[in-house]
């Protein structure tokens, strides 16, 4: 057994490894001799002193000390001519001849080298010949390069071929320096001229600069910093974005990639292609390039499929139920049971479509939210398309948490059957009633139904959450308007189908509930009805996904509900929750004043 000596005993973890290293090596050495010579190097008291020193170091680092003073060298040759002064007495005498060592001198001159951070490059001179042309105009810029890239992108100005920069990242390392500017024109890289160079022939020259780097640069006249740079801008983003996959992006590196439903602060939005921005609750994040919305939406206009866009579905969907159980199908969904409604859908699909009538969905302009606990609940909307399973998910919930969650409690004009009661399963009202509330815009969604109203009225939500509970709601992504305002913060869940392949799989046994007049009310799905599906929520999510805070894909049912029940939690639970700003800043003044040029949707 290998055995370390006492005096190394502060360092464990070498001597494991050097005992380790022994024992591993005994074994293939076929010399004694060899052996031995290997075990006195490693057993050597130098060589422990260096591990001991690293170590040393290694704790120090972890401290960040920050040196007392820069000059111990020459503190120490003062205190020794002093110290002859003061009489020749033997703790002077060592201590003089301890300062006067070669060893000691060197350790505080290192010191010294390090304190004073003599190690960085020093920028060279400016050359004397720079400033004979152009005087007034030409800047020599020097900076220290790090492993940090610059945080600058260049181009070719097209009418003068000059090299300008053509962004400055927000907090990079030429931010930083306040020496280099958007609109500066290169003429010089470490001595070399730009002149008749493209950028990526430039690109490398810079990539490969080592220490410091200089710059001959022609300033671009001032520039008024926008006044909507310095206010804070978050915004959602309604896309996914990988920079990679992105051959229009500037520059890859200088790019930011996100996920739908990402929090980003903009930092600039002078660029009319590439805003700047980072992401949120990240202080390390460098902020970085982020396709505009105009870009965004050029991209969206370009990939618009024609087929999708003009060619109106015939749209299939299962029809109305008969009875409930109590408490759960209060709220409904009437956008897929009359006829009319159905039509009114498809219409405004294809105006949608050729009009361009709705937002492309790029960035939603937010603001963070902190919940009293004496206000009242979000309310929670539950959208997607027919027989995905909506109901399923709000049942589920129901029962979960019975004192948490409620449900709204529907209108109709029909007449009361016997087993269902006022107030829980319906509130039947006069035709007359109903019409008035329709006129006073009560309504979220209502339709007529084998010559009877059905609705879901503003009063029914209310009284939910009057009641301090969550309501659910669901209802088709073209109603969510009615209640997208501050007095209901609506959080907004849609419910997607998986691919078609699990939909067979997941739904053999599910059975839908479709015309109450059918001879057979009950039915299990159909390979149409999965591809109505699919396509409606396609639909769905390309008209309104904007307001979607999350979305959620129902292939396994307990694991949908799952995530379903998860988020609802974590939103109350979170210090921040992101609203849309257009429900504060509803006057478009104040909202523009307060956000800049960009209200609500940018
Ligand atoms: N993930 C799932 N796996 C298997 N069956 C499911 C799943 N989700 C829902 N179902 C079943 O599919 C059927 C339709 O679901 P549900 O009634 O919840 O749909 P819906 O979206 O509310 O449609 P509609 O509003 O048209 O009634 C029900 O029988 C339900 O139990």
């Amino acid at each position: 057994v290998w055995e370390c000596p006492p005096s190394l005993l502060p360092l464990p973890g070498v001597c494991r490894l050097l005992s380790s290293v022994m024992s591993g090596t005994e074994s293939h050495t076929d010399r004694e001799e060899d052996y031995r010579f290997l075990h006195s190097m490693l057993m050597e008291k130098k060589l422990h002193l260096l591990f001991k020193i690293h170590e040393r170091l290694k704790r120090f680092e972890k401290r960040s000390p920050i040196p007392v003073q820069e000059h111990a060298a020459s503190l120490a040759s003062d205190l020794a001519e002093e110290l002859i002064y003061q009489g020749w007495r033997d703790e002077a005498k060592e201590l003089v001849s301890l300062f006067s060592k070669p060893h000691f001198k060197s350790l505080l001159s290192v010191h010294d080298a390090v304190a004073q951070r003599d190690f960085e490059p020093t920028l060279p001179p400016v050359p004397d010949d720079v400033l004979e042309e152009d005087e007034d105009s030409v800047k020599i810029v020097s900076l220290v390069k790090t492993k940090e890239p610059l945080g600058a992108t260049i181009k070719r100005d097209k009418a003068t071929g000059a090299i300008v920069v053509a962004r400055i990242m927000r907090g990079g390392a030429a931010d930083k320096s306040g020496l280099i500017h958007e609109g500066d024109e290169l003429k010089e890289v470490n001595g070399v001229s730009l002149e008749n160079r493209k950028p990526k022939e430039i690109l490398p020259l810079l990539a490969c600069s080592q220490g410091d780097i200089t710059f001959k640069i022609i300033p671009a006249s001032p520039k008024e910093e926008m006044s909507s740079n310095k206010k804070k801008l978050f915004v959602r983003v309604l896309f996914d974005y990988d920079p990679n996959e992105d051959p229009s992006v500037p520059c890859k590196d200088a790019a930011v990639s996100f996920k739908r439903g990402d929090i980003l602060r903009i930092v600039s939005t002078e660029d009319d292609t590439w805003w700047q921005a980072c992401h949120y609750g990240n202080s390390n994040s460098r902020a970085g390039l982020i396709p505009s919305q105009q870009l965004h939406e050029r991209w969206r206009v370009a990939l618009q499929r024609p087929r999708a866009l003009f060619r109106p579905r015939q749209v299939k969907r299962p029809g109305f139920s008969i009875s409930f159980p109590a408490g759960l199908r209060r709220s409904f969904r009437l956008g897929r049971k009359s006829s009319w409604v159905r039509e009114a859908a498809r219409s405004r699909r294809w105006s949608a479509g050729v009009h361009g009538s709705f937002r492309p969905p790029t960035y939603i302009e937010v603001i963070p939210y902190h919940r009293d606990p004496k206000e009242r609940h979000r309310l929670v909307v539950l959208a997607g398309p027919s027989g995905v399973g909506v109901n399923e998910l709000k049942r589920r919930l129901l029962i979960s948490d019975p004192d948490r969650y409620g449900v709204t409690v529907p209108y109709t004009t029909r007449e009361k059957r016997r087993q269902e009661n006022e107030g829980v399963d319906y509130h039947f009202v006069s035709v007359h009633m109903f019409e008035e509330a329709i006129l006073n815009h009560r309504f979220i969604d209502y339709g007529r139904y084998k010559g009877h109203y059905y609705g879901t009225s503003l009063d029914s939500v209310h009284r939910v959450m009057a009641e301090g509970k969550v309501c659910l709601l669901d209802a088709h992504p073209s109603k969510i308007k009615h209640v997208y305002t501050s007095e209901f913060k609506p959080y907004v869940v849609f419910v997607k189908p998986p691919r078609i392949e699990e939909l067979r799989l997941t739904r053999r046994r599910a059975k839908f509930i479709c015309d109450e007049e059918d001879t057979n009310p009950v039915r299990i799905f159909s390979e149409e009805d999965f591809e109505d599906m699919i396509d409606s929520a396609e639909t769905m999510e390309k008209e309104y996904g904007h307001l979607f805070d999350k979305v959620i894909v129902n292939g396994d049912i307990a694991v949908a509900f799952r995530e379903l029940k998860a988020d609802l939690e974590s939103i109350e639970e979170a210090e921040v929750q992101w609203i849309p700003a257009e429900w504060i800043c509803s006057s478009p003044t104040t909202a523009r004043r307060s956000c800049g040029h960009l209200t609500g949707w940018i």
